[in-house]
């Protein structure tokens, strides 16, 4: 995505959420010092090249785990989103890349990083201490701002994690991109943030990013170069039984 695409979404975004350009700015800097420092950061070429044709992109809603179980994965490039990292590393699956603000369960995150995903991490106005406490821990990283492009802190368009994941896929070449526990509804996954113990009801600042990060998409399906799929998986047993019964008490009314 061209910064003057992103930056009228980028406007509305802090006006929105009450974020500081300044502050993001200023954490964009931090990170390109960080990863100056420490050498173990990729450009652009680096991640492009493990990006196929096709990638499944995983977000952290509640249809994760259903999924998991039933869809095979082989034929793509698998990218995930924060948090859902820790629901692939259940299944046996190692991302080939994972798009992080750091606010994920950082052990899963480092445990999948030694084992070989590439790290897409993402400096914002709200985790410069993030920054500060893990990116010396980690490896293999290319740094992305949502604020003016730096020279090794790319913006490649995008929001949340599960968006802007999207959104480099397209631009590393992607052309069917497949998005996998992507729920943008009431109920925030589990592996969203480590204190979670349970999906759980969507709080306010949650449901508003839900709200920009299903406006990107839509913009990305009309304006970029890949087909974007939804995989949707069968309900279990159980849920559908309790889609059934909740089908029959509507009838009721
Ligand atoms: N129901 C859902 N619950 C959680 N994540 C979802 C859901 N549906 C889609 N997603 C996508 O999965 C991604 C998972 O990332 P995660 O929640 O770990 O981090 P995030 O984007 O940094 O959000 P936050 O800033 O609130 O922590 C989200 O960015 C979102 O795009
Ligand atoms: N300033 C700021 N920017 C963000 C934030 C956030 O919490 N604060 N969260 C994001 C991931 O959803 C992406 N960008
Ligand atoms: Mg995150």
């Amino acid at each position: 995505m061209k910064w003057e695409d992103w930056k009228p979404f980028y406007l509305r975004i802090v006006r929105e959420m009450g974020y500081s350009i300044e502050e993001d700015r200023k954490s964009a800097e931090l990170l390109r010092e960080l990863l100056l420092e420490g050498d173990e950061y990729i450009l652009r070429e680096e991640l492009e090249a493990v990006i196929g044709r096709k990638a499944y992109v995983f977000g952290a809603g509640p249809s994760l785990e259903n999924a998991l179980g039933e869809f095979d994965f082989s034929d793509g490039t698998l990218i995930s989103a924060d948090g859902a990292t820790t629901a692939l590393l259940e299944f046996g699956l190692i991302p080939d890349v994972i798009v992080t603000d750091l606010d994920g369960r950082i052990p899963d995150i480092k445990l999948a990083n030694d084992r070989g995903s590439l790290l897409v991490v993402h400096a914002h106005g709200d985790n410069k201490d993030k920054l500060v406490s893990y990116v010396p821990f980690l490896s293999r990283i290319l740094g992305t701002t949502q604020a003016e492009p730096l020279d090794i802190i790319y913006n490649f368009g995008g929001f949340t994690d599960g968006d802007r994941a999207a959104f480099l896929a397209e631009e590393l070449g992607a052309r069917e991109i497949v998005l996998v526990g992507f729920d943008f509804g009431e109920i925030v996954g589990k592996w969203s943030k480590p204190y979670l113990r349970r999906h759980s009801p969507v709080w306010e600042s949650k449901r508003k990013k839900f709200e920009f990060a299903r406006e990107l998409l839509t913009w990305l399906e009309k304006n970029g170069r890949a087909r974007i799929k939804m995989l949707i998986p069968s309900p279990t047993q159980k849920e559908g039984k309790e889609q059934q019964e909740r089908g029959r008490s509507a009838d009721a009314l």
